[in-house]
């Protein structure tokens, strides 16, 4: 296993935001990774639960580290952040940089099994495999059998995509304005299409990422934990009354109908917020009480 390698150490409200870097061996190219320990690991606490962040198209772990301020959350509560990057770089595939929304910075969360992708775009191993495990053996403190998992917009699908598909993984997931129900947004066929393949026997792959298919079908046996959301009415991507919605809460919302979740899902439409990191930081607060909830931090 590669060594983590820390970049830089930033004090940040009661704690220090880490700049990481390390090999992936899934991704077969370096991957940086911000790591916030909040005040409580420098007290010498041990067993710190964890929180996985996961961020949206385009972005790097510098996004949610620097705007989406669950620092002060983390430290409130007692939880460390994982703020892991969005695609491999730097692995010069032809096509990898044509379009922000795929490629670079739109690793999509998934193994890819196309031959031109499949020895870099690993982001489902990395984000639930490799990286836990080569941060638990540098972080002693933290504690990765006790972790939660949020994100935004792509990183928003992504983070109910591996709480739905690996039960008992997570302890309960949240997620910012995110792509529910990807097989049929444009971003979605984009990138299942692309890292998956586009024949009709490939689209049985999509399903088993896709979070609004997983729910309807009622595939997921774990315990049910309420999931929250947020999204923002004015997000230009998501139109009310437009001809087209690239994050789909209204479908996700029809599909769980009849569905063992169909309860225990909070979708809050929250008036005049878009899709920014303006909207991310305005609801972090509330995540982060839920995530705390479940990672067992309230009395
Ligand atoms: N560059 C694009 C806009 C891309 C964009 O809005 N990315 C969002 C996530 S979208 C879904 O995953 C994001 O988080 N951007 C980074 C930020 O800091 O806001 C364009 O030109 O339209």
């Amino acid at each position: 296993m590669s060594a983590l390698k820390v970049e830089a150490e930033i004090y940040n409200f009661g704690g220090r935001l880490l700049k990481l870097s390390h090999e992936s061996l899934v991704n077969n190219c370096s991957m940086g990774v911000n790591l916030y320990l909040p005040k409580q690991y420098y007290e010498g606490k041990t067993k710190i639960p964890v929180l996985f962040y996961l961020a949206g198209l385009t972005c790097t772990p510098a996004n949610g580290s620097e705007k989406a301020f669950f620092q002060p959350y983390a430290d409130k509560y007692g939880f460390a952040v994982v703020f892991p990057d969005t695609s491999p770089r730097g692995v010069k595939i032809e096509g990898d940089d044509e379009t922000w929304s795929f490629g670079t910075g739109a690793g999509f969360y998934v193994d890819a099994v196309q031959e031109k992708w499949k020895k870099n775009y690993n982001m489902y191993s990395y984000i639930l495999k490799e990286l836990p495990t080569l941060l638990k053996t540098k972080y002693t403190q933290l504690d990765f059998d006790n972790k939660s998992i949020t994100g935004h917009s792509m990183g928003g699908y992504g983070a109910i995509m591996f709480f739905l598909r690996n039960p008992n993984e997570f302890k309960s997931c949240s997620a910012f304005a995110p792509i529910l129900n990807p097989s049929k947004t444009n971003w979605g066929i984009k990138c299942f299409g692309g890292y998956l393949g586009e024949s009709e026997s490939d689209k049985k792959l999509w399903e088993k990422y896709d979070p609004a298919e997983i729910i309807s079908s009622n595939s997921y046996k774990g315990p049910v934990v309420p999931i929250l959301i947020h999204q923002g009415v004015n997000d230009p991507f998501y139109k009310v009354k437009g001809d087209y919605d690239y994050l789909t809460p209204n479908e996700f919302l029809e599909k769980i109908k009849g569905s063992n979740y169909e309860k225990d899902v909070t979708l809050k439409f929250v008036d005049g917020f878009d899709h920014s990191y303006f909207f991310i930081s305005s609801f972090s607060g509330e995540h982060a009480a839920h995530h705390a909830k479940y990672l067992g931090l309230l009395d």
